[in-house]
């Protein structure tokens, strides 16, 4: 059976172009960049080339990148940062809606005595700037905002953002994963003095990423070490990784134009879904969306139901919600939408790419709207909001005992 992938957010296809690209340092050319030799040379100019691909992508200049391990990496090593070049602040303001890359570090931060503020969403996923500038005092050492959120979609508006912050003399780092390749993106002249991205939600392999750290922007590094990445990263590079992270962007700034394509896509597949199945709704903002992912709640039903259904169709697509690792809590960024319970359990992320095609998405309005019919046929409730609720109530309590 073929496979119909529709779970971009979660990760990517590595681009064969990519894995061309880096195949060659895998094999015969495994000198240390950091070598005196020309053998050990020869793969220190591959390295230098990838950090220009990578800062085209984000109109940043070559020496504001550092290559790391992932995007995890990269968030963890800027709010660490952020915090150890100015130690007489105590205060971080970041979002309810962040991956968990930056919630669970704030959550420790918290714990070690450090003051955090989550702002709260609106009910399309969308931030209050009034809210943002309240919270910003003389002690905001960092504010940490993603660029765009992974289960919605959902793009800030960080600009806007960054002036307000910036007037506030704290960093603001942005966690890039989910913008970089899917929407433009350009440093030169931005509020932003960090920023995230991660390789393999961007057609590269998984366990590579970036943060770019603005020229003049004061950064502690989290390894230490070694020399690499001029102090800023310890550890030998990953070259193979690092090649492919840098063709893997370049491929993805040529891309762009054609991003409108998967929007296209995106909009039929959900035009299609929200017209043939009644009971269902586009959880988010429907235009300041990044224009590959739809996320859409089916009323009365399980996600988890709607998954294991799709997948034995070969359709791949996710469920922000928990379930699957033991816990009944629907996901953290939906219910900070104040989204009703009978939507929370039964919503979908689609997330396409560059290689999702027409016909697979004819595919999925076929099914999908089969499934929907079958499994609430099967659900007692139906659309009654009430006897769900109870029943998921139920459900919950048993859970947590
Ligand atoms: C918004 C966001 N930030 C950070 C990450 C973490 O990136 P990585 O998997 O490379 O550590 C992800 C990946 O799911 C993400 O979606
Ligand atoms: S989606 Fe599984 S309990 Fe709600």
């Amino acid at each position: 059976m073929s496979v119909i992938y529709l779970d971009n957010n979660a990760t990517t296809k590595v681009d064969p172009l990519v894995l061309e690209a880096m195949l060659p340092f895998l094999t015969e050319y495994y000198g240390n960049p950091s070598s005196m030799h020309t053998f050990g040379g020869q793969v220190g100019k591959e390295v230098k080339q990838a950090r220009e691909q990578v800062a085209a992508l984000l109109g940043a200049e070559a020496t504001e990148i550092v290559f790391t391990s992932c995007g995890t990496e990269g968030n963890n090593t800027a709010i660490r940062s952020a915090l150890a070049v100015q130690p007489n602040k105590n205060h971080i303001v970041t979002t309810e809606v962040e991956h968990a890359a930056i919630l669970s570090q704030c959550k420790l931060l918290e714990s070690q005595g450090y003051k955090v503020t989550y702002l709260s969403v609106n009910n399309q996923g969308q931030l209050d700037l009034d809210e943002l500038e309240a919270s910003l005092t003389g002690g905001t050492a960092l504010v940490s905002i993603m660029y765009a959120n992974n289960e919605t979609g959902v793009i800030f508006p960080i600009e806007q953002i960054g002036h307000i912050v910036k007037e506030k003399g704290a960093i603001f780092h942005v966690d890039a994963v989910q913008a970089a390749g899917k929407i433009p993106l350009n440093m030169k002249n931005s509020t932003v003095d960090l920023l995230t991205i991660s390789g393999h939600k961007l057609h590269a392999p998984k366990g590579l990423g970036a943060l770019y750290v603005r020229k003049g922007v004061r950064f502690r590094p989290l390894l230490v070490g070694g020399h690499q990445e001029r102090g800023r990263r310890a550890g030998t590079e990953n070259v193979p990784g690092i090649v492919a992270l840098g063709k893997a962007s370049e491929l993805a700034l040529t891309h762009l134009p054609e991003v409108k394509k998967e929007k296209q896509l995106r909009d039929r597949l959900e035009k299609g879904l929200l017209s043939t199945i009644p009971n269902s709704q586009v959880n988010g903002h429907l235009t300041q969306r990044l224009p590959n992912t739809t996320n859409i709640g089916f009323k009365y039903i399980e996600g988890e139901a709607i998954l294991l259904s799709l997948d034995q169709y070969g359709i791949c697509a996710s469920s922000g919600s928990a379930c699957t690792s033991g816990s009944l809590e629907p996901s953290h960024v939906l219910r900070a939408l104040g989204l009703p319970y009978s939507v929370l359990h039964g919503s979908i992320r689609f997330s396409l790419s560059r290689y999702t095609t027409d016909e697979e998405i004819d595919r999925v309005l076929t099914i999908m709207p089969q499934i929907v019919e079958r499994l609430r046929a099967l659900s007692p409730f139906q659309s009654d909001e009430e006897s769900w609720l109870q029943e998921q109530e139920k459900a919950v309590a048993l859970a947590k005992n």
